[in-house]
Parts: structure tokens; sequence; C-alpha cells
């Protein structure tokens, strides 16, 4: 099956220049969705997991699936104000403007093997800081899946040394 047939091109959204690449046709879809969260599930499996670490919101859409597959416990990393705890936090630069993100300062425990879930990878940065504060916890990570990779953005330039794999290459 071919999963590009379910995600949708938008020019300048959600600003001119961006060609946005939407995931809802394939969460919509019940084959195509399956289909993704098992090419992320057969990546993970050869990592010894002990958690999914997945950014707001999308993260969440393709790691939680791959948690339960992989019988194993799920972290969201979420937009600034939303978690109710105490807080490690990071700034970051997007394809378009740039945020912070933030952990529960006890969600990760020293020595756990962390495996970092997102639905795209375009400049790196969400990426990039939820690696450094899995790392300032004490985790590390094995691995970080995509179900896509915009490689003109060169995101990965910013993940050398990491154990990277995407579904769908553009
Ligand atoms: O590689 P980067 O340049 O960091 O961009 C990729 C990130 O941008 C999008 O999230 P966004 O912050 O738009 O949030 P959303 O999932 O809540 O829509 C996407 O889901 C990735 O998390
Ligand atoms: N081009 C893009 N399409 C969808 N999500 C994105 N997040 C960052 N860049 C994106």
């Amino acid at each position: 099956m071919d999963l590009k047939e379910y995600i949708a091109d938008i020019p300048d959204f959600p600003e001119p220049g961006v060609l946005f690449r939407d995931v809802t046709p394939l969460l919509a879809d019940k084959d195509a969705y399956k289909e993704a969260i098992r090419l992320l599930v057969d990546f993970a499996k050869e990592k010894d997991v002990d958690v999914i670490a997945g950014p707001e919101a999308r993260g969440f859409l393709f790691g939680c699936p791959v948690a339960t597959e992989l019988n194993c416990g799920f972290v969201p990393v979420r937009k600034p104000g939303k978690l109710p705890r105490k807080v490690v936090t990071k700034s970051y630069d997007l394809e378009y403007g740039s945020n912070e993100i933030q952990m529960h300062s006890d969600s990760i425990q020293p020595g756990q093997n962390v495996l970092i879930v997102d639905d795209l990878l375009a400049t790196g940065g969400t990426v990039q800081a939820t690696v450094s504060l899995i790392e300032q916890m004490g985790g590390n990570v094995v691995g970080i899946a995509f179900l896509i990779e915009l490689e003109a953005l060169k995101g990965r330039k910013l993940l050398t040394g990491y154990d990277v794999y995407s579904v769908l290459k553009y």
C-alpha cells in the first residue's frame, strides 16, 4: 500500500512558502493508519525500549499506538503551561516560528531507554529539543522514528549519532 496517497499536500500553510504535509487522511483510513503503525513498530521492536516519548500534538497520534503495541509506556512532550507538575523546559526553532517544549522532570528515569516518535521531521528542532530534555533527565535515546521526513530541510543533520528512521521521505 502506498501511504503517500494518504498524505495531503497543502501549499502555503500555515504561512506562505510552507508546503504542509497533512497526515489527517492517513489517520482517517483504518488500513493506512494500521500500516503506518506497523512500520513504526517494526523499527521500534528491534530496540530495547522502556518508554516512548512523543511531542504534542501529532506525536501523540503515532507514539501512543506504537507504545501499546510494544507493551511499554508513553511520556508526553508538551507545549508550555500544559503539564501540572515540575517540568524541564527547552526552546527550539520550527520551520514556521519558534516554541518551547516541556516534560515532567520525573518522566524519564536515569538509565531508561527511550524511543522518540513523531509524525514529521522538518528542521529537526522539535526532536533535538526532545533529545536534550531526555538526556538531561539521564535517559538513553535508543532511536527516533517519524512517519514523514522532509529531506530538503536536513533535520537529520541535528540528529547525527542517533538511529533515525522515517517511513516516508519527501
Ligand atoms: O522538525 P521541526 O522543524 O521541529 O518540525 C516538526 C514538528 O512540527 C510539527 O509540530 P507542531 O509544532 O506544528 O505542532 P502540532 O503537532 O501540535 O501541530 C510536527 O508535528 C513536528 O512535531
Ligand atoms: N511542512 C510541514 N508539514 C507538516 N508539518 C510540519 N511541521 C513542520 N513543518 C511541517
